[in-house]
Formats: C-alpha cells, structure tokens, sequence
C-alpha cells in the first residue's frame, strides 16, 4: 500500500485502518529517523568545520573517517614532511574518532613537551594504552600511577649504580657471553641481530631479578620470540586505537587477539620470575629493582599505587623499553660501521690508544674517546630509531601558537623531523659523527639531539642505554674488525618503519684481530673501498 500525503496528518484519521496506520507509523518513523540522522551529520559536520578551524590545520579526510590516506602510506615520515611544508609544524588530521596531532621541529617539540609539558604528560586512553598496557606500570600509565612508577624506577636505576663502573662489571659479563658467540662464528656470515637482543635483554633480567639467562636456554628464547612478535604486530593494532569498533569484528584481521594472547603469555612467564623473588624476599639484602618494590610496598611509603600487577607491568616495560631500543640501535650501528669503514678504522685506533696493552673498556674511559662518543651521538641521530617517540595526550586544552590542541588527542611528537632537518644539521642524510667534534676534537653536543625526547617523560634509561652502547662497540671493536659478508655484499640503510625504526635482517663477518685472518678473506681496504663507493650511490 502506498503512502498519501494524507497519511502525514497522523494515526488520528477516523478511516483508516490498522494495516494503513502501521505502514504509516513505519514510514513516518523512519522518516524521523532519516531526518534525525541528517541533522545529527550536519551538526557534526557544521561542529567540525568549525572547530578545525580552532585546531592545529591539516587535511581533514572523509566524514567520520577522516585522513584515511595516513593509513596507507607505507612511510610516515616521509607523509609526515610534506605534511609540515604545507601545514606548519604543528599540523593535525583527524582520525575516526580521534584528532592527531603532529608535532615536528625542535622550537615547536621544546614549546609542547617542555614549556607547556605538564598537559601534555599523559597517554591516551586508546586500545594501545588500555589493552595492551592496561594502562599500569610506568610506559602505558598517567596520573599518580604514572608519577610514582617514574619516581621509583628512576631511583632505583641510581641505587643499582647505572652508568657506574660497579654496574659496567654486569655489563662486561654479559660481554664475555656475547664475544663467546661471535667467536664461534668463525668469521662466518653472521646475523648478530639474535645474540644482541638476548645480551641486552640479560641486562635488564639481571637489574630486575640480579639474574642472567644462558642464550640457548629454550624458555627464554621462546620469551624473546614472543617479544618479538608482538613488537612487529603491534603496529597493525594501532587502527584500533582511532576505530575502536573494529575491536569487535569476528577473527583476527587485526592480529589484536594474537597480541593480547602474547601478552597474557609474557605476563604468566613474568609472574613466576615475581613469585619466585617473593618466595626468597629478604628486606636487608635488597640487590635488584624486583627486591626494592616489594621493599616499598612493605614499608608502605608514600606510594599508594604499588601492587604486584603495577610490578609485572613495570618489569615487562623495561623489558620492551630497554631491549628493543639499546639492541636496535647496536645493529644500526654494525652496519654503519661496515658501510663507512674509515669511521671503524677511527674507532679502532682510538681504542687500541687507550687501551694498549688491550684492558677491558670500560665507561670511566668515555670522556678519553671522544671519537667513539661522536660516533654513538651520530648513530643515534642518523638511525633515528624512536622516530615519533610514544604518542602523548593533553589533560586539557590547550593553546599552542594560536590554534587549540584539544584534550583527548593523540599527540606525535615527531623525533624524525629534528634529527633529519636540513636547516639543524645541513648535510642530515650523510653519516658524519665529526658534526659532533669542535676544532680541538672535543665533545659538542646540541641540545636538538633527542633520541631519548625531552621533557619530564623522556627516557629513564639514557644512563643505561648510553653505557651499554659504549662497552659493547668498544668491546667488539677491540676484538673483531667487522666486515661485510661475503661476495662483499653490504647490509643495507633501509628499514622497517614501526614502533622503532628496525634494520632488515642481514649478514656480516666478525673477524677476531688476534688470529690470521681467514684465508679466503679478501683485504679489508678492498672491501672498504667498495663500501665508501656504495655508500655514494644508496642514500637512506
Ligand atoms: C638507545 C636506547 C633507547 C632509546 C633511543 C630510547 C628512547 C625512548 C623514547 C623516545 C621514549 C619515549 C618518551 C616519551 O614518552 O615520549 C622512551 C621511554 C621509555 N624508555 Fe627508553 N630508550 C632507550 C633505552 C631504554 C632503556 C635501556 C630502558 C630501560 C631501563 C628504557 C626504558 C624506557 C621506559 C620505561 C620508557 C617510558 C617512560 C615513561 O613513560 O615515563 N629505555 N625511551
């Protein structure tokens, strides 16, 4: 039956029958509604179009769905560059349900995350921060969870003697572990990517249980691997974050449930690790951060937030925080180091100066190095491996250059465009740690060096991370000239671009500086030469 515009004068109509007003109430609720929905559209779009022109400017995208092209783009910082030469360098896009926004250069970083840092401390309150960090320990958390996990943590690394020589005694051992493997390749084609991971991550079992695990013991190599996954999933889980329906749709097209069931999976192996330090918990001999937490929640001080959920959460972060980023950055190091081999000549003769009769480098001895501190400062700013840090929020609106950033969004700062701007560093895309040496080969180092960020959230692991660079590249170099692996083939610049900035896997040859060299090994200058001859011609 076909409506009339008789039908629009209500149920009331003394001839109409039941059918004729079901039909019509049908037809004219869903006309309420469709009306309701275009009014509700055009608010929004009316309420959008205005407010943008509040917010930091940049591409809006679709309706509701906003800049989807973001998501397509298989470099963000690349995307993220022309962005800033049309927008400014405080530009912003929305996202499904979220406004982004993108802080790049270091005068527009040091305004947000220093001046006006303190309402720009937390995370956001995404599928990334709630799920997958619940929110607890110290990366994932905000507010007073947050402020007493920081204070603690960074406490405690002091106690223990981070960046100390009573520490570099730990790192040494590990070391020892480490050359026994490069040593058994035998200056064969070898992937070091392994051993680092597991070298690095034994620094941080031994902070946080005082423990070491041996590199073929099957539960912790299965422990990294899962790590490990999750750190190259985890990215396709960030669509969650700005479309959080998604969450709900049937499979894993995401790979969330994978990542979640990884990390229930390193949570269980943790709690045993936990339960086993409360079992022998001795309050007058606390020699590790698992010890002095449990010091803190006995004594019951001024932390209120403690509990033994917030220490799994915290042990796991330094754990991701503290293996990923230190083992990334030494393989980034290894290549450059083959692909600019003069530099690795440099280091060498400066190591063999100071240590002539081969003592154990140790971090005492950073400040007689200048060089090998040069080159750590240009490794970092040249691999760029944190290039957009950990996304921030704001805790409330506020103004920045006179536009809004407003509370809830999710905020990028973008390290990438400090470490690689033309104008801070003119020649950014050449490897040069002599930017870093004044005209007396002394020490500069800019204050628009970031790779650990800035402000009241940056790093709390700089000490470490930086002691551990110097003793293992010292250590190696002292030991092994590094080469590339056969057939001369380079590792190579590129990368993939996720959470870090991580290296393709590659090949190289460590070859020991006390023994022959291999046989069939060509001359070190015939190698260099095609490096210095390669690096010419494949740009990063
Ligand atoms: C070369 C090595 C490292 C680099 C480049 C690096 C870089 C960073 C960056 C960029 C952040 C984000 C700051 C922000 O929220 O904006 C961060 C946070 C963090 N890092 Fe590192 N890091 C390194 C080593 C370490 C180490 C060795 C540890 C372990 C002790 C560690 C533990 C953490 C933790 C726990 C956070 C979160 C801090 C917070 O939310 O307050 N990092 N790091």
């Amino acid at each position: 039956m076909s409506s009339t515009p008789n039908d629009e004068t209500g149920p009331d109509s003394s001839t109409t029958t039941t059918a004729t007003s079901a039909t019509f109430l049908g037809l004219h609720m869903s006309s309420v509604l469709m009306l309701a929905a275009i009014l509700a559209i055009t608010l929004h779009l009316v309420r959008q179009m205005h407010l943008s022109r509040e917010y930091p400017p940049g591409p809006r995208g679709f309706p509701f769905l906003g800049y989807l092209y973001v998501l397509g783009s298989p470099d963000k910082r690349k995307l993220f560059a022309e962005l800033r030469d049309q927008h400014g360098d405080i530009f912003s896009f929305n996202l499904g349900c979220r406004l982004v926004v993108v802080v790049n250069g270091f005068e527009a970083m040091k305004q947000v995350f220093v001046q006006q840092g303190n309402s720009f401390l937390d995370r956001p309150q995404v599928f990334t921060f709630t799920h997958v960090g619940q929110g607890k320990g110290l990366v994932n958390s905000s507010g007073e969870v947050w402020k007493e996990h920081r204070k603690f943590t960074l406490n405690t690394l002091r106690s223990l003697g981070i960046g100390k020589s009573s520490f570099a005694e730990k790192v040494q051992e590990e070391l020892t572990a480490f050359c026994n493997i490069l040593d058994n390749t035998e200056s064969r084609d070898f992937d070091p990517g392994n051993a680092i991971q597991t070298a690095i991550a034994n620094i941080i079992c031994s902070i946080a249980f005082g423990t070491r695990f041996d590199y073929d013991d099957p539960m912790f190599v299965r422990f990294l691997q899962i790590f490990d996954e999750n750190m190259s999933i985890s990215g396709g889980t960030a669509l969650l974050n700005f479309f959080p329906v998604l969450q709900h749709m049937p499979g894993d097209m995401f790979k969330s449930r994978r990542v979640l069931k990884n990390v229930e999976y390193v949570q269980s192996y943790l709690r045993t690790w936990l339960d086993n330090a409360k079992k022998r918990f001795d309050r007058e001999n606390v020699n590790d951060l698992i010890d002095s937490y449990f010091k803190e929640m006995e004594e019951k001080n001024s932390n209120k937030t403690f509990s033994y959920d917030q220490l799994l959460k915290l042990v796991g972060d330094l754990l991701v925080g503290g293996t990923e980023t230190t083992g990334t950055t030494l393989r980034w190091v290894i290549i450059f180091l083959v692909r600019w081999p003069h530099v690795q000549r440099k280091l060498r003769q400066e190591i063999d100066t100071v240590y002539p009769e081969k003592e154990t480098p140790t971090v005492q001895d950073r400040r007689r190095m200048p060089y090998m501190e040069a080159t750590i400062l240009e490794s970092q700013r040249f691999a760029d491996i944190a290039p957009f840090s950990v996304t921030h929020t704001a805790s409330e609106d506020v103004e920045v250059g006179g536009k809004v950033i407003p509370k809830g969004s999710i905020i990028i700062p973008n390290i990438h465009s400090v470490h690689h701007d033309p104008e801070l560093w003119g020649d950014h895309d050449d490897f040069r740690p002599e930017r870093f040496l004044d005209a007396n080969g002394e020490i500069v180092r800019p204050d628009y060096l970031i790779p650990f960020f800035m402000g009241k959230r940056s790093c709390p692991g700089e000490g470490l991370a930086r002691m551990e660079l110097f003793q293992f590249i010292a250590t190696i170099l002292q030991r092994y000239e590094i080469r590339s692996a056969g057939k001369g083939s380079l590792p190579g610049l590129k990368g993939h671009v996720g959470i870090t900035f991580t290296p393709f896997p590659y090949n190289v040859r460590f070859v020991r500086r006390d023994l022959p060299p291999p046989e069939e090994e060509e001359e070190e200058g015939e190698g260099a030469e095609k490096a210095e001859e390669s690096n010419k011609s494949d740009k990063k």
